[in-house]
């Protein structure tokens, strides 16, 4: 059985994934960190996610209990999934990170200790999204010279960073397919004598309302026709099902920076 620490128990994806370990036939949940602060402290962690009890009790340190577990699950905040990265790296254990809104500074700290352990990150962990991801490469090598290129997502008005780590990716790949560096193509939103649009450019649309799960799209627009390719989630538990399986995909690998291109065999 591979044992699983989940940090952020009493988030959103905290709670989901505490489902998604629990429902898992070789994997089991061993550890449930929280804030130190949090009123999950001392709770057993399935009742806290609203399925039986597991016998496993929330706790708010990391580095006291890193005997107890194979691989760490993280969807926090940036600040914090860095220091409990850090912790693993020096146990040297497994992480799959599902958190998004890292600066580029933080990015290469992740990938420094991906030299010294495995390491799955992805701004989400769908089935549909990554799969998505590659019907974005197949259309802008197609389409994406000529078109006009929009990047447009919808979240629940709770989440505090925009846009999307997915719609980011989505935009990388595009514009890596079209060798374009994303850094000078992108547009964030639009407001006033905007003048015309450049053709190069990708422009991204924000939306933050309601329980919105997440839903995005990209559009390849030409006068005459259009391609959108849309996905929406409908529940927060296709993001933990696919960190289940990441962490147990992680079962082989060493070290190592990877993703879930890499998890579900799609890297070319
Ligand atoms: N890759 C993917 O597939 C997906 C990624 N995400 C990303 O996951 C992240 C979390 O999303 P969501 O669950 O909605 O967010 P929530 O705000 O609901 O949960 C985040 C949790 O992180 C913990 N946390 C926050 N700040 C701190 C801190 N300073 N120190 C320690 N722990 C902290 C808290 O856990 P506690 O209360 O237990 O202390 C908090 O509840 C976001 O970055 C989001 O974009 C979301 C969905 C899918
Ligand atoms: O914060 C969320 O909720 C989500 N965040 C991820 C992102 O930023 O792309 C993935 C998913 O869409 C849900």
């Amino acid at each position: 059985m591979l044992r699983i620490a989940i940090v952020g128990v009493s988030g959103r994806m905290g709670l989901s994934l505490i489902k998604a370990v629990a429902l898992a036939k070789t994997a089991e949940l061993s550890v449930a960190i929280s804030r130190p602060d949090s009123l999950a402290i001392g709770k057993d962690a399935g009742e806290l996610a609203g399925i039986a009890a597991l016998g496993v009790t929330v706790s708010n340190d990391l580095g006291a209990v890193v005997d107890d577990f194979d691989v760490l699950i993280d969807f926090t905040r940036p600040e914090p999934s860095l220091r409990y990265v850090e912790i693993c790296r020096q146990a040297g254990k497994k992480v799959v990170i599902g958190t998004t809104g890292y600066t580029e500074t933080q990015k290469a700290e992740i990938a420094a200790a991906a030299k010294d352990i495995a390491i799955v990150i992805a701004p989400n962990m769908s089935v549909g999204v990554n799969l998505s991801l590659k019907l974005l490469e197949m259309t802008a090598k197609v389409m994406g010279d000529y078109t006009d290129i929009e990047v447009i997502e919808a979240h629940h008005r709770h989440k505090v960073d925009a846009p999307s780590g997915t719609a980011l990716r989505m935009g990388e790949v595009v514009a890596a397919a079209l060798g374009r560096d994303l850094k000078d193509c992108a547009v964030y939103g639009r407001e006033g004598d905007t003048g015309a649009r450049d053709r190069k450019t990708i422009g991204f649309s924000t939306i933050r309302a309601g329980d919105i799960v997440g839903e995005h799209t990209v559009m390849f627009a030409d006068e005459g026709e259009r391609v959108e390719i849309t996905h929406k989630a409908s529940s927060r538990m296709t993001f933990a099902n696919g960190a289940v399986r990441a962490a147990l995909w992680l079962t082989d690998q060493p070290v190592g920076l990877f993703d879930m291109q890499d998890v579900l065999g799609l890297k070319n």
